[in-house]
């Protein structure tokens, strides 16, 4: 079995949503014992500990509803730096949080993939698509926005950080869906992403989507970038999420695309997010994620090759 040098880093970031509780999702993460999964696995595993927002600038935008853009530019900052520094030396997982803080690692993984000349593809598991530029965002957290930044949408020049690299559409992936505002349904059909809401799952199965989307990855030699939103799941099996849409991914579902992700052998780097560990229930949703978490760098029942390409 390959072994991965994992780096942990902790974001507590909650300044993206409308609730708080999410800066302890760090914390449960440890609890739950993400370090020792991924240990008994063979991995070797450096915890860097929380990372630390940048100081916060003034700033401000006409759209009225936004919240915390300070603060939310500042993690930004700080974590697109602390994902490129652990990608050059292993990979880099990131314990949320919530989802804004894809904004940082999302601009950090494309401008380390740009070096390289590689191809960045991105593997979006969550009930929101978090397509909202500034000006179409109407609750104004910013955990439903990083895709645009990332994506190089307009109206983020000269607020958020510069991109040293922008995602490509055609490189994104996005499963779960279940919950899209109509402004990032009209972003969506625009920018031509590959999007597989809950219908499509129940239609044709996680299997046949996900074995598309890997092939392309393996086609182009790219690097896979996974961002797995708690919220993706159905809220029976993970309820300490602050904003739980029910018909979500079942267990196994959910397991089966951490299966087939470890098999592809492309995953380069990992954002865990959304978990508010003050909704959950005695841990259990920390569990679960450890659990995928661990089934994504290689816990299986029977042992099997991964794939070569
Ligand atoms: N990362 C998340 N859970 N995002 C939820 C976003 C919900 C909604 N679309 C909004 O913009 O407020
Ligand atoms: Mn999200
Ligand atoms: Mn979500």
């Amino acid at each position: 079995m390959d072994r991965t040098n994992c780096i942990l880093l902790g974001a507590p970031v909650q300044d993206g949503t409308g609730r708080l509780g999410c800066d302890m999702g760090p914390s449960a993460f440890r609890a739950a014992g993400i370090g020792e999964a991924l240990r008994s696995l063979g991995h070797g595993v450096v915890d860097r500990g929380n990372v630390a927002p940048a100081p916060l600038r003034p700033l401000s935008h006409p759209n009225p509803a936004i919240h915390a853009l300070p603060e939310i530019v500042a993690w930004t900052e700080v974590l697109s730096q602390a994902v490129y520094d652990a990608g050059t030396e292993g990979m880099p997982i990131v314990l949320g949080g919530d989802h804004s803080l894809a904004a940082g690692t999302l601009a950090g993984h494309a401008r380390l993939a740009q070096e390289r000349g590689r191809k960045l593809f991105v593997l979006w598991l969550d009930a929101h698509p978090d397509m909202h530029t500034l000006e179409t965002t109407e609750s104004g957290h910013l955990h439903g926005v990083p895709m645009a930044y990332a994506l190089g949408l307009p109206g983020f020049d000269g607020i958020f950080p510069p991109l040293a690299a922008a995602l490509s559409p055609e490189r994104v992936c996005m499963m779960g869906l279940r919950s899209v505002d109509p402004a990032e349904r009209q972003v969506l059909a625009a920018t031509g992403l590959r999007v597989h809401d809950m219908r499509a799952i129940d239609e044709n199965g996680v299997a046949a989507l996900l074995r598309g989307f890997l092939d392309e990855v393996a086609a182009q030699d790219g690097l896979l970038h996974v961002s797995l939103d708690v919220d993706f799941l159905d809220p029976d099996i993970a309820p300490g999420v602050g904003t739980t849409v029910p018909g979500g991914a079942t267990f196994r579902e959910a397991h089966l695309i951490m299966e087939m992700l470890h098999d592809s052998g492309r995953v380069a780097s990992l954002d865990l997010v959304e978990l508010n560990p003050f909704l959950d229930e005695r841990g259990r949703t920390a569990r679960l994620m450890v659990d995928l978490t661990a089934s994504l760098m290689g816990r299986s029942v029977l042992d099997r090759p991964t794939r070569s390409f």
